[in-house]
């Protein structure tokens, strides 16, 4: 049997899976690394705990898998998008990578919106938000500028394991149209955009541009030595975590939409052409599909609500024990609602000072009810994404829904009830990674189009359709749940001073 790999650079862990010609896992490994939160609202990772932790992944798997070397004819990558990886002259990271959850760059982003005014939207298709790469490049620049002086290339995470497993310095389109650095209709580095702002010197630091199904390179010795791969294996470019979920769920043409419960959450539409634009601060960004987009809107802290709830108030308890019980309580948990805006909110609000609620609490709630809350606040807060699209004529009765978040029955009906939409699971969930090993299985010729190898790849579950009730009643909660963030604001501008 043949095989490509799959790998997600994730921003809790690395996970890779090991997918034959027929789109079946044989095998699947993972490593987790640290987030770095050195002040509020600051995130960062450092780049060699996730190439370390990429190279024990594929040696687990290899071992695990009990694959002949050989055999792997080609990996590919998912990446976390955004984060900014500076290297000096000898491919050194100069710093710790600035996360895309890292808020510190909004007078960055004011200086972005005022220095383009109406050009960033037609150039970079996107508003100007704290996560995304030009700000936290600003950043480095107003804030160390010694480093930059000594910065010769410009990475996003994955790029940065790549080029450690191949020595080949490379950018998709995909990931770089989250840097609002990238023409995207163009598909080229925008010198107009990085002139305006201040950054013109920073061209040189930019990679090359490819597709995600691109062949960029074979894995060096040493790497295929520490891996048990050979160095023969090919290697392709890979995508945007979003970009290989949408590919891993189906999402290849009109009519299906995408959820994403990972660390951030998403909800995500495919796009044919690059004319159409939303509202409320929503991206559209350039598929790994070739010359197709999608567009997006992004909950920063939705698993991560989920995850800080259980490391905080049920810590060692896995998932299934804190939430066991959850569909015995009503939908509304009983009056309890929750904002996720734990790190601050992208969409709809791009506001890096709101912070979390919980409204209602009631001397008969119990744990369970404040779980429930917060997936319900999760969803609603995805459900601003949902709305959007609406608004903006583009029908949503279908979505696919993939993540952590879709190991939860219960958080799958929650989400057809809150969504009002026919929602999706995957046989077996496997996040963008299977999106990841499909740009593989395509660029190694197995198939002639994405389209074909999603027909054997991607194998739909169970479908979960809303409760007309429970739709109706998560419609009025949702708009309490709106009047939460702007009943909420200036009481968090007044606390932001009492941070860590
Ligand atoms: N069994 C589960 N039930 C409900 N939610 C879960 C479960 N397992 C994981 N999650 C959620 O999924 C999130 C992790 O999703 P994952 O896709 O693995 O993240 P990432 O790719 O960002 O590292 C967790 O933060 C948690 O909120
Ligand atoms: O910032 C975005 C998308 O714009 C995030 O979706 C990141 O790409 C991180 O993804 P996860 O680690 O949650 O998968």
């Amino acid at each position: 049997m043949r095989y490509v790999i799959g790998i997600d650079l994730g921003t809790s862990a690395v996970k890779a899976l090991l997918v034959d010609r027929n789109g079946q896992v044989a095998g699947e490994a993972s490593r987790s690394y640290p987030l770095i939160q050195e002040r509020s609202g600051w995130s960062e990772q450092r780049p060699e705990d996730w190439v370390e932790a990429t190279v024990e992944t594929l040696y687990a798997l290899m071992q695990s898998s009990g694959a002949a070397p050989d055999a792997v004819e080609g990996i590919s990558f998912s990446g976390q998008m955004h984060g900014l990886v500076l290297l000096d002259a000898g491919g050194r990271p100069l710093r710790n990578a600035i996360l895309w959850n890292d808020t510190r760059t909004t007078s960055q982003c004011r200086h972005i919106e005022a220095a383009l005014g109406d050009k960033l939207h037609a150039i970079a298709r996107n508003p100007a938000l704290e996560g995304m790469t030009m700000p936290k490049l600003l950043w480095v620049q107003q804030h160390e500028q010694e480093l930059l002086a000594q910065a010769e290339t410009l990475l996003l995470p994955k790029d940065y394991v790549r080029y450690r497993l191949t020595g080949e310095l490379h950018m998709d389109y995909s990931d770089a149209a989250g840097t609002l650095m990238l023409d995207i209709a163009a598909k080229q580095w925008s010198r107009e955009l990085l002139a305006a702002v201040g950054l013109s010197e920073s061209e040189k630091l930019l990679p090359p541009l490819v597709e995600s199904h691109q062949e960029v390179g074979a894995l060096l010795p040493a790497i295929a030595d520490r891996t048990g791969l050979v160095g023969s294996t090919k290697v392709f470019a890979g995508g945007a975590d979003n970009a290989c979920g949408a590919i891993g769920a189906g999402i290849l043409d009109e009519g299906l939409t995408l959820c994403s419960i990972g660390t951030s959450g998403v909800i995500l539409t495919y796009e044919g052409n690059v004319g159409r634009s939303y509202d409320g601060g929503m991206h559209l960004f350039n598929h790994g599909k070739q010359d197709a987009y999608y567009g997006m809107g992004v909950t920063l802290a939705a698993g991560y609500s989920l995850s800080w709830f259980k490391n905080t108030f049920a810590a060692g308890e896995s998932y299934d024990e804190l939430l066991a019980g959850l569909s015995e309580v009503e939908a509304g948990a009983g009056g309890l609602l929750f904002t996720p805006y734990l790190v601050g909110e992208r969409t709809p609000h791009g506001d890096a000072v709101i912070r979390g609620s919980f409204i209602g609490m009631d001397s008969s709630h119990e744990r369970i009810h404040f779980a429930r809350a917060v997936m319900e606040g999760i969803t609603f807060s995805l459900n601003e994404s949902l709305h959007l699209f609406r608004a903006a004529g583009k029908p949503i009765d279908k979505v696919v829904s993939i993540g952590g978040g879709a190991r939860n029955p219960a958080w799958l009906q929650m989400q057809a009830d809150v969504f009002g939409a026919s929602v999706i699971s995957l046989k077996h969930e496997q996040g963008p990674g299977l999106g990841a090993a499909m740009l593989a299985a395509y660029g190694c010729g197995w198939f002639d189009s994405l389209e074909q190898c999603a027909r054997r790849f991607v194998d739909y579950g169970m479908t979960y359709e809303p409760h007309p009730e429970r739709t109706t009643k998560y419609e009025e909660l949702f708009q309490i749940y709106r009047d939460v963030y702007r009943q909420t604001r200036g009481l968090n501008e007044a606390l932001a001073a009492y941070r860590l």
